[in-house]
């Protein structure tokens, strides 16, 4: 049976609220993270708001929202706190969706709404940045900094009040960047001093973690949904229950956003430092482990990973032994992060493929696992085995014959580079400051161990490696 279209013909009962928050990005993780959040405030009548979501490029979904009349639909699927959640609602708290490719002066009129209070923003870790070839004549200005510095400007030509940023990139100190940038265009494209007061003295620029896992639309059971839902959503997006929001801001926030007192984990605090590391080392870090390691043994999902004897064994081990010894925050609580992170991984209801994580893995490995790494050999003498050998993992992965690498084109290349002399190849990656941030063949022992698990890693596989050390 065919169902009908979800839109607001098909439910004319649910509620309309006015637009108090611009949100650059439509994307999958923002619907179903601030927009699902708003939507919980709004349950419980305590925001009464709606998000105006702005296209950050110029392809994306807001012509497929629009002919939803901006609804759709969040699946929780996973276990919490030992319990089973299996949840769908349909959200109501995007008003609209702006493309400023084809309506830029409608995007440039949101400077005039006063209700506007908040701004959020998820555009890809590519997204908060400067471009030089950008101009205030511009319609739009391509990079996301170009056209909030355009946004703000006419605002504070109209003499109004200024807004609070909250930037979702998983960038570290992303507000600070943001503003850093904003602050760059102002200047470039001569705005003034008054107008640099006013964004220095009028607007709020908050640093934020997010973390929730969201895979997105649910493909492969898409059909069964929508005889289940009784209504086809092209736009219905899959998420772990699982949701925590750490927002460096003013405790005024805590008022004006609700989210806490909506029951929401969200925290406002003066120092986020703590929590990124945690996240970023504790669930980042292991996915990004996994990822060589069970791809080369054929494993497709996070999910296979924690089914996996031999796998989830190397995670937890990983975890307790090699991690968390070394984060400076109470062992219990980074404990308990822990077990939450490993029943996140295990759920059955969501399909993570380890290939979309694999994305940019070289980067990633720098910053979630590499600190860590050299932080155990400075403190204990000796190289952790499983991160180690999970950087090894990394390494033979990106030659680019067993696993389709993911990268940026510059470092495709010194990989290639370095793996045309087989011979030399751990001396020359691991010397490349590029890549690492600085040379690792300095690192006691780690030349020869990573030589080791190579060699290892390639005569008996993945599985036989990991084995021999767990
Ligand atoms: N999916 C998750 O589990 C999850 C969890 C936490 C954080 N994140 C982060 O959120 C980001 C978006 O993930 P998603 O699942 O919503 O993806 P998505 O593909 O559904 O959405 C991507 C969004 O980013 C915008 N975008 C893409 N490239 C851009 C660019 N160069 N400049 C400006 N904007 C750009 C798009 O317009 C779109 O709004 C990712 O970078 C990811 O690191 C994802
Ligand atoms: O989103 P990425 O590609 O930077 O990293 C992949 C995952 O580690 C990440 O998406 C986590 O699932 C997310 O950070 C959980 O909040």
């Amino acid at each position: 049976m065919t169902q009908q279209q979800l839109s607001r013909a098909t439910f004319p009962d649910l509620p309309v609220y006015p637009e108090k928050m611009i949100q650059f990005g439509e994307g999958n993780f923002m619907r179903a993270f601030v927009d699902w959040q708003l939507q919980q405030m709004n349950n419980k009548g305590l925001f009464q708001g709606s998000a105006v979501l702005v296209q950050p490029i110029e392809q994306g979904l807001g012509d497929m929202l629009a002919k939803q009349d901006y609804l759709y639909t969040v699946l929780l699927n996973g276990i919490m706190q030992q319990q089973t959640v299996n949840d769908h609602e349909i959200i109501t708290s995007v008003s609209r969706v702006i493309n400023p490719y084809s309506d830029y002066e409608g995007y440039l009129a949101l400077a005039e709404n006063d209700e506007l209070e908040f701004i959020t923003s998820n555009t890809t870790e590519a997204g908060i940045a400067y471009r030089p070839e950008d101009r205030l004549a511009d319609a739009p200005p391509k990079s996301f900094p170009g056209k909030l510095t355009a946004l703000l400007h006419r605002r504070f030509q109209l003499g109004k009040k200024g807004f609070t940023i909250i930037p979702c990139e998983l960038i570290d100190r992303n507000g600070e960047k943001l503003k850093e940038v904003v602050l760059q265009y102002a200047n470039d494209w001569l705005l003034g001093e008054a107008f640099v007061q006013w964004l220095e003295q009028e607007n709020t620029f908050c640093c934020s973690l997010v973390d929730r896992i969201v895979p997105g639309y649910p493909r492969d059971k898409a059909q069964a949904l929508a005889e289940e839902l009784g209504y086809q959503d092209n736009l219905m997006v899959t998420a772990e229950p699982f949701l925590f929001w750490v927002i460096e801001g003013p405790a005024s926030l805590s008022d004006r956003l609700p989210l806490a007192k909506a029951g929401l984990n969200v925290v406002v605090t003066e120092d986020m430092t703590p929590y990124r590391e945690r996240k970023v080392h504790l669930l980042n870090g292991p996915h990004t482990a996994m990822v060589p390691l069970a791809l080369l043994a054929g494993l497709e999902t996070v999910e296979d990973v924690m089914n996996d004897a031999t796998y989830s064994v190397f995670v937890k081990k990983l975890i307790e032994e090699e991690l968390i010894p070394m984060l400076d925050l109470p062992r219990e609580e980074l404990q308990s992060y822990a077990e939450a992170v490993q029943e996140r991984f295990k759920n059955p209801f969501i399909r993570h493929e380890l290939t979309s994580i694999s994305l940019n893995s070289i980067s990633k490995f720098k910053t979630r696992l590499l600190p860590v790494l050299l932080r155990y050999q400075r403190e204990k003498g000796v190289l952790p085995k499983l991160t180690t050998l999970a950087f090894a993992a990394l390494l033979l992965s990106y030659r680019g014959d067993k696993i389709e690498r993911q990268d940026g084109a510059e470092v495709i290349t010194v990989f290639d580079e370095a793996w045309s002399r087989p011979d030399e190849f751990v001396g020359v990656i691991l010397k490349d400051a590029s890549l690492w941030g600085e040379d690792l063949t300095h690192v006691p022992n780690l030349v020869q161990a990573i030589e080791g698990y190579l060699h290892q890693l390639e005569a008996s596989g993945s599985r036989a490696a990991l084995q021999q050390l767990i």
